[in-house]
């Protein structure tokens, strides 16, 4: 939909059927930039000073500087708050950047989100520190994760950054791979996972690696990527034969980066550099499940390679990105051990805290509380964690498999076709 046609639409929804509530609801972008950034706007900046008194969100001022209101200028020493050093509209809210007085922290700011919300009449307050001092305040004017829609231009901010979802604030959410090489996505059933993955397939098909699938419920949900797979292993036979080469290969590239004198993978030369290959585990419970006795063997080696991957393929170029319904100490030896090196976490709706605490515990656990609330008509909203602590909510935007498939189509030209991966082409 194009704006003009938005703004049309606006029009038309509030002339029609039940005047601006009725577009509220309907085009909720479109009415925060004409009536709620003007209302959201004014009322901050004529507000902003007592509303920061009355959050607690003011430090006396220093002697000389009281000193002078009371004789220089003869006005009432008040207490001062945070002083605004930009304000910035975007598309789903206000972004203000504050410079904290002496004796305030961004703690304090953040403590104070919930009272600041209500005071401005906005649906979220979220504080981000921008550097020691200075404090940004994001503002969304709507629940931008009603309906998500992500920005149109995007800047490409890095050869292995896929933008995946949108946060609560309105800030995109991307998949960094070369920051969090290796990531582990939960959820219940219908939560989510499946779009989560196509949004990170979609994104990937576009750069030039390699992805290689792994999927051992026969391939059900991989094999419609085919055209943009290098490998795709469809039974826990075939992923077994599949991590012996990777592992394998891992080895030869530690070799290349031996000779070249470097120890990461993006030190070396453009012409040498062999192709980044990203793992996606579809379902990574069914890897170490076993039906026989006979199995356990294969089973044992086949985690094994996975965790020598998780700990040391990242130098070499190799992500994993797994994803399954619950990844718990119950699936056996060296489950934990994985885990542990899958620092990237995204936990969907579960079915009970113990998921949610094998997905965030040990990396986020103030957003187990977050995890709990996702309500189960809100399919794709998520909790991201990673390894510094923080967290955020997330949704991605609704992507059928059908667009997914057609991505990958497009992009099939980009399918790195490595000889070691030739017996696994799907
Ligand atoms: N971000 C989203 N926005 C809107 N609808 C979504 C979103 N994510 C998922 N859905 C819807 O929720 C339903 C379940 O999604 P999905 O298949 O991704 O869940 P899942 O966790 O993979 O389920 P299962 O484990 O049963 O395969 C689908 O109908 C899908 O269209």
């Amino acid at each position: 939909m194009s704006d003009l046609t938005t703004v049309t639409e606006v029009a038309t929804l509030a002339a029609g059927a039940g005047g601006l509530g009725y577009a509220k609801a309907r085009a909720p972008r479109v009415y925060w930039s004409l009536v709620g950034l003007p209302v959201t706007w004014g009322r901050f900046s004529l507000t902003y000073r007592s509303t920061m008194e009355v959050c607690g969100l003011t430090v006396q001022p220093s002697g000389m500087r009281a000193f002078m209101t009371r004789n220089m200028a003869r006005r009432e020493v008040r207490p001062v708050p945070a002083k605004v050093r930009r304000v910035s509209p975007t598309s789903t809210g206000l972004r203000v950047s504050l410079r904290l007085p002496a004796g305030l922290e961004p703690a304090d700011v953040a403590a104070a989100t919930e009272r600041l919300r209500h005071a401005w009449g906005v649906r979220s307050v979220t504080v981000v520190e921008a550097r020691p001092g200075v404090v940004e305040l994001r503002m969304t004017g709507y629940d931008v994760l009603a309906r998500v829609r992500m920005p149109r231009r995007r800047k490409q901010s890095g050869p292995m950054v896929v933008p995946v979802a949108l946060r609560e604030d309105g800030t995109v959410f991307c998949r960094d791979f070369r920051q969090v090489p290796h990531a582990l996505t939960l959820g219940a059933n219908q939560s989510g996972k499946s779009v989560y993955q196509r949004n990170l397939i979609a994104g990937l098909a576009r750069l030039p690696v390699g992805l290689i699938g792994i999927d051992c419920k026969r391939g059900v949900e991989q094999t419609r990527y085919a055209p943009r797979l290098s490998a795709l292993a469809a039974t826990p036979q075939i992923a077994s034969e599949l991590l012996d080469v990777l592992v394998g290969e891992m080895e030869e590239r530690f070799d290349l980066l031996s000779a070249h004198g470097v120890s990461d993978v993006w030190e070396l030369p453009a012409s040498v550099r062999p192709v980044p290959l990203v793992v996606l585990i579809d379902e990574v419970a069914e890897l170490f499940l076993v039906s026989a006795k006979k199995d356990e063997e294969r089973r044992d080696r086949m985690v094994q390679h996975l965790v020598r991957l998780a700990q040391m393929a990242r130098a070499v170029g190799i992500y994993l990105e797994a994803c399954g319904q619950r990844f718990g100490s119950e699936l056996g030896k060296g489950a934990t051990m994985l885990r542990a090196q899958l620092t990237g976490r995204v936990v969907h709706r579960v079915n009970d805290l113990q998921t949610a605490e094998m997905g965030l515990k040990d990396i986020a656990p103030d957003a187990l509380q977050a995890v709990t609330r996702i309500a189960p008509n809100r399919p794709g909203v998520a909790v991201a964690g990673d390894t510094s602590g923080g967290w955020s909510l997330i949704r991605t935007p609704e992507m059928s498999s059908e667009e997914a498939v057609a991505i990958c189509r497009e992009f099939a030209r980009l399918t790195p076709e490595p000889a070691f991966l030739k017996p696994f082409r799907p």
